[in-house]
């Protein structure tokens, strides 16, 4: 049986003195193994993009997190040293291509820089270094040569009660692991708060009058799909989402 095509907007990185358009194994494997769907990585080319082309073949779009942050041009913010590293190709992709997603009525998921990119896209605001803001917690990764230990499950997170998300997860507190240092400030008029931590980060939005399943989460579902129920969850949620407009096309 043939599975539907998902896009995954690159990030681009130097090595070996090439330009590479990549994306981590981990995010490709919970969409192949876990959504049940098959990852196309769409290179960060900007306003060369053939958008129409590609929403052609896809039926959902996943944007991954990354170290890199979304630049503060994006949302009118004079940029210091402090808001990098940077990935302007990714910028000039990504935020176009979850705008077109949801004018198509597109299943989305956004994780970590995709959750932040996401609120980007629809006119919200990022706040920098919040480790280092007034009553907020340390949300970055605990150093470690282990990924196990850097993705550990260790952070609590309250979801919304009445909300699409508790229902998905059939409870309102539940725990995540956390790797980020930026975080939704402004929230995007569109975006309903799902889920937030104890300091008030915003851990999970939906897209209001989406067409179909379209969340950011600031967490990484995509590393324990296969071993969190939870992430599980997502991921099944959004493969079943994705299948639902492959059939309707059909
Ligand atoms: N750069 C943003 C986004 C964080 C993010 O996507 N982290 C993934 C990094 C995974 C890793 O460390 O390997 C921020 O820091 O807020």
């Amino acid at each position: 049986m043939s599975s539907p095509l998902i896009a995954i907007v690159a990030d681009t990185l130097v090595q070996d003195s090439y330009v590479w358009h990549a994306t981590p194994d981990t995010y490709l494997k919970a969409a192949l193994d876990v959504a049940r769907l098959q990852p196309l990585i769409v290179p960060a080319f900007g306003d060369r993009t053939d958008y129409p082309s590609i929403f052609e073949a896809v039926d959902g779009v996943m944007l991954t997190g990354a170290r890199s942050n979304v630049h503060p041009d994006n949302y009118e913010e004079p940029a210091t040293e402090k808001h990098g590293p940077f990935d302007p190709a990714r910028d000039a992709t990504s935020l176009p291509f979850i705008r077109t997603a949801l004018d198509r009525g597109l299943p989305l998921l956004a994780i970590c820089r995709g959750h932040q990119e996401l609120n980007v896209a629809l006119g919200g605001t990022l706040a920098n270094d919040i480790q280092d803001l007034p009553g907020r917690m340390d949300h970055r990764f605990v150093p470690s040569d282990e990924q196990d230990e850097r993705f550990a499950i260790r952070q609590n997170v309250r979801v919304s009660e009445d909300s699409a998300l508790s229902e998905l997860f059939g409870k309102t507190d539940i725990a995540v692991n956390s790797l980020h240092r930026q975080a939704i400030d402004r929230v995007a008029d569109r975006l309903s708060v799902e889920a937030s931590a104890p300091d008030g980060t915003v851990e999970a939005v939906r897209v209001r009058n989406a067409e179909a399943f379209a969340y950011g989460f600031q967490w990484h579902p995509e590393y324990w799909a296969k071993d969190d129920d939870l992430s599980r969850r997502i991921f099944e949620a959004f493969g079943d989402a994705v299948r639902d407009h492959a059939a309707s096309r059909l």
